[in-house]
């Protein structure tokens, strides 16, 4: 096997007491879709944070397309968890998009400026935002937004997108729209993709491996290696059931042992 863009080896991170993982290891290959799943606090932000060269890991070592993780690498796209922008903020949309491109091979200067404007309009096109896209973002609703991060995110052309409940606060029509052109991206340019969810059955026929992380435990597989009553039973310690309905995954009695809101019961009119 190749070595992965993602390079996860023998990987902890505890705060305190608390251990949120340990013993990691994942490669994570070009044009690969991993799912990162888990309950509130399990780590899977924090994860993603490492990645990013914004928190240190307390054990172990990790490689970001060939380096370590580090702010200001433009091979890593990044879609944040949603939070609600400033209303006052008087960025334009396509401001936002364009804040992708600084400082990359796109390149400034008179040329160039044609070029990013370009760009910009086929990024914000991709995402359905034309329409929108010369408003100050801050009077934008939430779900308007985040079709702006994903633009953001992939105007770079990143060889891997780490991506934090991008659907969170998308209507059904654009929870297909981010999640096609994510996959998209991985099957044309080989980007890898990871995805923190809490909804497995939108991206389901994407995904080709799952991260499942549960209170300091985890499981890497396949869908169907992973989402099973048994494995999931292991992982949450408790008897957990899985059901397999009409091409998606319902996970029914993890809610009661952790807390776990609604997960993985959304109705994916893409599925039926
Ligand atoms: N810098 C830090 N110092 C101390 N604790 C932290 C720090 N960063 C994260 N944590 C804790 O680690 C736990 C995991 O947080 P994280 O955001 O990674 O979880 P998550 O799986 O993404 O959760 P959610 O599904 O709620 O988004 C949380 O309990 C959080 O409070």
């Amino acid at each position: 096997m190749s070595r992965g863009v993602v390079e996860i080896e023998g990987a902890g991170l505890r705060f305190g007491d608390r251990v949120l993982w340990s013993g990691l290891d994942l490669d994570v290959q070009p044009g690969e879709f991993l799912a990162v799943l888990g309950p509130n606090g399990s780590g899977k932000t924090s994860l993603l944070r490492v990645l990013l060269g914004l928190q240190s890991l307390s054990a172990g070592k990790v490689r970001v397309v060939g380096r370590s993780p580090g702010r200001g690498n433009r091979k890593v796209g990044y879609i944040p968890q949603q939070r609600a922008m400033d209303e006052q903020l008087t960025l334009r949309g396509t401001d936002l998009v364009g804040l992708g491109l600084d400082g990359d091979r796109w390149g400034f200067g008179l040329l160039g400026a044609g070029r990013r404007r370009r760009r910009v309009a086929e990024l914000v096109d991709s995402v359905g935002a034309e329409s929108y896209a010369s408003s100050p973002v801050g009077r934008l609703s939430g779900g308007e937004q985040q079709r702006l991060r994903v633009a953001q995110a992939l105007i770079g052309e990143p060889d891997v997108l780490l991506c934090d409940e991008p659907l969170a606060s998308l209507d059904l029509t654009h929870q297909r729209v981010v999640s096609e052109l994510i996959d998209r991206r991985r099957r044309e340019a080989g980007t890898a993709v990871l995805f923190v969810t809490h909804e497995i059955n939108p991206i389901l026929s994407y995904v080709d491996r799952v991260l499942y992380l549960v209170n300091g435990q985890f499981r890497i597989g396949t869908p169907d290696e992973v989402m099973n009553s048994r494995t999931l039973s292991e992982l949450y310690r408790t008897r957990v059931e899985v059901l397999r309905v009409g091409g998606q995954i319902h996970v029914a009695g993890a809610q009661s042992a952790l807390c776990e809101d609604e997960v993985h019961h959304h109705v994916d009119e893409r599925v039926s």
